[in-house]
């Protein structure tokens, strides 16, 4: 028997997400799926793509999850604190949701109108010394998708020093996945087919996250629907401040990340060829007319963005290679 999985909001996109890497993964058994409407279920009931894996989904519970070394929360934000705090102590857990991210509560109050449920080591594996926090954490609060799209984009030219902080705006659509397996009606097939909306603008909950894990001190974010079931295409610019060229910066940065590609000259990221894969694909350059500082970065937010991430920081949780029981290729075009 390997290390012992049970994922909590397994009927969820991000949960299934889950439960197809674990299936393939080599230390990974999965004992237990659970999940809130759709308990008593089949996992294929749910899950087609999943057929083949035989178990039952089971009610979001704390005995149901007991007996798991390792526990992932796929769960809505404000599911998870009270959920973990009844794990037993010594098993690990990897929360997909925003609940444990933030380690200021009044902006956790003012973005997601609920009770600060306490800050965990953050799930960003590609930042300065986080590789090393994550392996000696029980506890990890995995990124939010747009935040790991942005962050890979933005940390290192805030760091190196070549942007300035006070002055970045980022521009990102996704997929409509990145909203959760719900019955909404902006969701709808014949709203979102062949339309591009904007949404939550001027006041996106991934805000304070983002600023949190880059240091920035003043963001512009403004996020759009967009017609496609996964994918995350972010456009992030800022004001140069001089110094070294961004792509290399971001070459420089992510050399020894296995996940993270800076995409050869002239090559600009497709969300398309990120699907499937934990990967995330970057390029850089800087504006003709304003001299801004551009990035682009594509994801599978499902990939990069939730599932993936969170199975890469359960692997450094557990002294594995980061890339155990993932793809670092895409499946399309
Ligand atoms: N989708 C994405 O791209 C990303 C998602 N995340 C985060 O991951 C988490 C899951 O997201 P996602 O899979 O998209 O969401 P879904 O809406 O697709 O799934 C939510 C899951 O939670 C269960 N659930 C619903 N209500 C409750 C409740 N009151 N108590 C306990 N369980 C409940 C659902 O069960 P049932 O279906 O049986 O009712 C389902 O298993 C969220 O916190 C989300 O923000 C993070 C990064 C990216
Ligand atoms: C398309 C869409 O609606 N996306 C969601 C992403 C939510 C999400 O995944 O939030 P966390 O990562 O913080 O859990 C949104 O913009 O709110």
């Amino acid at each position: 028997m390997g290390i012992r999985v049970a994922v909590a909001g397994a009927s969820g996109y991000a949960g299934g997400e889950l439960l197809r890497l674990i299936a393939g993964h080599p230390e990974f058994d999965l004992v237990a799926a659970t999940a809130h409407s759709q308990a008593g279920r089949p996992v294929a009931a749910v899950h087609p793509q999943l057929s083949g894996l035989n178990l039952m989904l089971t009610a979001t519970e704390p005995a149901e999850l007991a007996d798991a070394d390792l526990v992932f929360l796929a769960l809505p934000h404000g599911q998870s604190g009270a959920l973990a705090a009844q794990l037993p102590a010594g098993t690990k857990v990897v929360d997909l949701g925003a609940d444990h991210r933030l380690a200021d509560a009044a902006a956790w109050e003012l973005y997601y109108n609920s009770a600060h449920a306490g800050t965990w080591t953050y799930g960003l594996p590609e930042l300065p010394g986080q590789r090393e926090r994550i392996a000696a954490a029980d506890r990890v609060a995995s990124t939010g998708c747009y935040a790991v799209a942005t962050v890979l984009a933005l940390a290192p030219l805030l760091r190196s020093g070549i942007a300035a902080a006070d002055d970045v705006v980022v521009v990102a659509a996704s997929g409509t996945s990145g909203a959760g397996k719900n019955a909404k009606t902006h969701l709808l097939g014949s709203e979102v087919m062949g339309d591009l909306s904007p949404y939550k603008v001027g006041a996106h909950q991934h805000v304070p996250e983002i600023k949190q894990a880059t240091g920035a001190l003043s963001l512009s974010f403004t996020p759009i629907l967009a017609p496609m079931p996964r994918g995350i295409l972010a456009t992030v610019t800022a004001r140069p401040l001089g110094g070294a060229d961004p792509r290399e910066v971001l070459q420089a940065a992510y050399a020894d990340s296995p996940f993270v590609h800076v995409l050869p000259e002239d090559v600009w990221p497709h969300t398309a060829a990120t699907a499937g894969s934990n990967s995330a694909h970057l390029q850089a350059t800087f504006d003709v007319d304003s001299g801004r500082i551009i990035v682009v970065s594509a994801i599978d937010n499902l990939g990069k963005g939730a599932a993936g991430q969170a199975v890469q920081n359960a692997n450094l949780m557990y002294g594995l290679p980061e890339t155990t029981g993932l793809s670092v290729f895409g499946v399309a075009p």
